[in-house]
């Protein structure tokens, strides 16, 4: 199933986001007493900021959250450009999630050992039944991923035209060649991605409105874009704010 809002502005969309994400937190720990979330890195941070501010700071139960990523560009995790230090400047910080619920990818190896430690690291807590398998495809079943989007349509560190949109078998893979960089990252897959429950495909701002248009406003594209070929198995929400949604 997939809704889209389109939000006035970029405040409205983080205010949404938060909601949502909130509601799912108290669904998935209600049923089983643990929340799976896997974040992106770039905007999307900013974008959690209403999460971390009254009323969800108080009435989220962090303790049960247990936080992924569904890419980490391979640098240390005090560099500036890791999405972990991203993500733990401005939100993690801010939030009682157990440093041990926090998995971030081990920094001292290379993209390829960095995949294959973090991939050890999920199957581990498939294992423990910390993260749940989908009973429809086997790989593991995230609870919630907040995803960015790049102007050319790129979804995590899958990018257009990139033979690694196409692997089926690993869950995390790494890529030595990014378009963006730095080069060097490891990617969650999209037999990963597309086993999630449900993701959140976050955007603002005037920069992919032609990667949202060819996503939600076009009928015929014979290359589909990364992002066109998100689709988790219960909800794809898609939150924009005005200007994002500008061309559809
Ligand atoms: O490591 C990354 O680069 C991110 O995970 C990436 O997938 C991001 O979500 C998009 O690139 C949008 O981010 P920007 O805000 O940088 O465009």
């Amino acid at each position: 199933m997939m809704k889209v809002e389109i939000l006035d502005t970029e405040e409205d969309l983080a205010a949404a986001l938060a909601k949502y994400i909130a509601d799912l937190s108290a669904k998935f720990i209600k049923e089983r007493g643990a929340f799976t979330v896997v974040i992106s890195g770039g905007y999307l941070i900013d974008c959690l900021r209403k999460l971390v501010e009254p009323p969800y700071v108080d009435s989220v139960d962090w303790s049960k959250w247990h936080v992924f990523w569904v890419d980490e560009r391979v640098v240390p995790k005090d560099h500036q450009d890791s999405n972990y230090k991203l993500a733990y400047d401005g939100f993690l910080s801010k939030v009682p999630i157990l440093p041990g619920n926090v998995y971030a990818i081990n920094d001292a190896l290379p993209a390829e050992g960095a995949a294959d430690d973090y991939e050890t690291c999920i199957k581990q807590l498939v294992k423990k039944n910390v993260v749940s398998s989908s009973t429809s495809t086997g790989f593991p079943k995230f609870d919630l991923m907040l995803l960015g989007m790049g102007p050319d349509g790129h979804v995590a560190s899958l990018f257009p035209g990139h033979p690694l949109i196409n692997e089926k078998e690993r869950w995390v893979t790494y890529i030595m060649d990014s378009p963006k960089p730095p080069p060097h990252r490891i990617t969650f897959t999209f037999p990963v991605i597309n086993s999630s429950a449900f993701i959140a495909m976050v955007v603002a701002g005037p920069g992919e409105v032609n990667a949202v248009h060819t996503a939600l406003g076009s009928t015929s594209s014979v290359d589909k874009l990364p992002v066109q070929m998100v689709q988790p198995e219960e909800e794809l929400a898609w939150f924009l704010d005005k200007e994002a949604a500008s061309k559809l």
